[in-house]
């Protein structure tokens, strides 16, 4: 049967990665993406953008919202300090399935928890499943309809608290019109526009850093 385009991506890292080596795999990665076939990992160039506001915020939480198949998972749980969690959302159960062995290729499974579910569900759960009070850092990256609905939610919910940032992709393409007016427009919080390219393209796109101020 056919394989799908997560599952030749995995065979990609298999392949070029070195086991236990972060940097190999997302660099196995991108190379596939760029030689091979496109694929909608935050990339090369927006991802050492979350890799310098991971280093700055050096977060004892990260909650990503859209785990795909554990590019930015890698990217971000590689630069965690010790002892701190990174929680991923993935409603996809085949997505799901790579992500965890290209995150246990990695090396980095010790520091994520992948949880296989959807974000209006699993939000709610946070505290009482893992005990997380308020999240760091969340980066947000899975439909862009469901960034707005999903950062309420987590107000709502008290897992926001003054210096928590957001990090959205995709802010330009495929866009998140509602949300970026939001996060700009609202007098809680202090957002920052990071413009770069769209994934492996020369296509404008960018991340957008909101601090919520409490
Ligand atoms: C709604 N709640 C949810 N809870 C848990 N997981 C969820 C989820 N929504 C989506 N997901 C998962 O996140 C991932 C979805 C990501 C959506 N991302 C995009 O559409 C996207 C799309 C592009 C893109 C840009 C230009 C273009 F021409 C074509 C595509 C680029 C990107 O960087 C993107 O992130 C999948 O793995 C999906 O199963
Ligand atoms: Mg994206």
């Amino acid at each position: 049967t056919q394989s799908t385009r997560p599952q030749r991506l995995l065979g990609a890292v298999q392949k070029n990665a070195t086991r236990g080596d972060p940097r190999s795999v997302v660099q196995a990665i991108d190379q596939f993406c760029r030689q091979k076939e496109w694929a909608m990992n935050v990339g090369d160039e927006k991802g050492c953008i979350l890799d310098s506001v991971v280093s700055e915020v050096n977060p004892a939480t990260v909650l990503e919202l859209g785990t795909y198949c554990g590019y930015s998972t890698v990217r971000i749980a590689s630069r965690l300090p010790p002892h701190a969690k990174l929680i991923t959302l993935e409603f996809n159960p085949d997505f799901a399935v790579v992500a965890r062995q290209v995150i246990a290729w990695a090396g980095v499974e010790d520091k994520v928890h992948l949880v296989e579910g959807a974000s209006g569900d699993w939000i709610p759960k946070m505290t009482e499943q893992f005990g997380v009070k308020t999240f760091d850092l969340v980066f947000l990256d899975h439909w862009k309809d469901r960034y707005l609905p999903d950062t309420k939610l987590m107000e709502e919910c008290g897992l926001l608290r003054k210096g928590s940032i957001l990090l959205a992709d995709n802010v330009i393409c495929p866009g998140t019109p509602d949300y970026l007016e939001y996060v700009r427009s609202s007098a809680r919080y202090e957002s920052q526009y990071f413009k770069s390219h769209l994934e492996y393209t020369k296509v404008e796109d960018g991340l957008e850093k909101s601090v919520f101020l409490g």
